[in-house]
């Protein structure tokens, strides 16, 4: 049987947890999960959960762990087939418990920015709401200014991604994200980046990578040997 792999992607709003997992996913062929995705899915779905994610995702709240947990997990347990990245979930010590019980990671990939690189990114992220694509003017701007390439639909700005919100947001993150930080360390399955650049810090995720997992999608079809 094919050794799967599952990892998590963590860092603060405008880290680069999105626009990396897509590169990782890319080149190894992992499938990217991303919690906002998800529940974006859900809530043009009108599930039961996407209804009730919705009431705190328009007031700018985190969606309680019970809920996301309920909509996560059973997805993880229907991938036990396939290799993940997961983008956003867990960043509470809650979620990754019950994590936990689901499956074990062979990777958590932490990504430590600076405060002023977050704002000036953030300030500048445009997204696609419908498919949650993300740009930025300067780093990968859109084709046509102010529209998504694939579907040439308006991208708009949230407004929680502006410096006023910004700092409340990156507060909240350091309180929730440390404790689940210090367990994925004590597990010995941490490895943190630092940089300002993501075309810098890409490299060495690449490398780590190349280490800990054998090739390209192939790798879903469970046709590769373990090592
Ligand atoms: N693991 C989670 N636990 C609780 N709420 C979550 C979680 N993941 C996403 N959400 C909710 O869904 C919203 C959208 O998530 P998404 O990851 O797309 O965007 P975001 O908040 O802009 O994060 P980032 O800036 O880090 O990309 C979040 O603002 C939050 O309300
Ligand atoms: N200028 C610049 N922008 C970047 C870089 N890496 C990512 N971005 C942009 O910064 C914003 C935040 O990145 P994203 O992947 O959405 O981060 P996330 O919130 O952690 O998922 C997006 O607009 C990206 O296009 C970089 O190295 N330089």
């Amino acid at each position: 049987m094919a050794k799967l792999f599952r990892a998590v992607i963590m860092g603060p709003p405008g880290s680069g947890k999105g626009t990396i997992s897509e590169r990782i996913a890319q080149s190894f062929g992992l499938k990217h999960l991303s919690s906002g995705d998800f529940l974006r899915e859900n809530i043009a779905a009108n599930t039961e959960a996407g209804v009730l994610a919705k009431t705190y995702i328009e007031r700018g709240l985190m969606v309680p762990d019970h809920v996301m947990t309920r909509l996560l997990l059973p997805r993880l347990e229907e991938m036990t087939r396939h290799s993940w990245l997961m983008d956003g979930f867990p960043c509470t010590l809650a979620q990754a418990k019950a994590l936990n019980s689901t499956c074990d990671l062979d990777l958590v990939i932490s990504l430590n920015i600076p405060y002023e690189t977050l704002k000036d990114r953030l300030s500048d992220r445009w997204i696609h709401p419908a498919s949650g694509r993300v740009y930025n003017m300067g780093f990968n701007p859109p084709r046509v200014q102010g529209r998504d390439d694939l579907s040439g639909e308006p991208l708009i700005q949230h407004d929680n991604d502006q410096p006023e919100a910004l700092v409340a947001r990156l507060r909240h993150y350091k309180d929730v994200a440390k404790p689940v930080i210090d367990l994925y360390k004590s597990k010995g399955i941490l490895h943190t980046f630092s940089g300002t650049e993501t075309d810098r810090i890409w490299p060495y995720i690449n490398s780590l990578l190349s280490t800990k997992i054998l090739s390209r999608p192939e790798m879903d079809t469970q046709h590769i040997p373990m090592p």
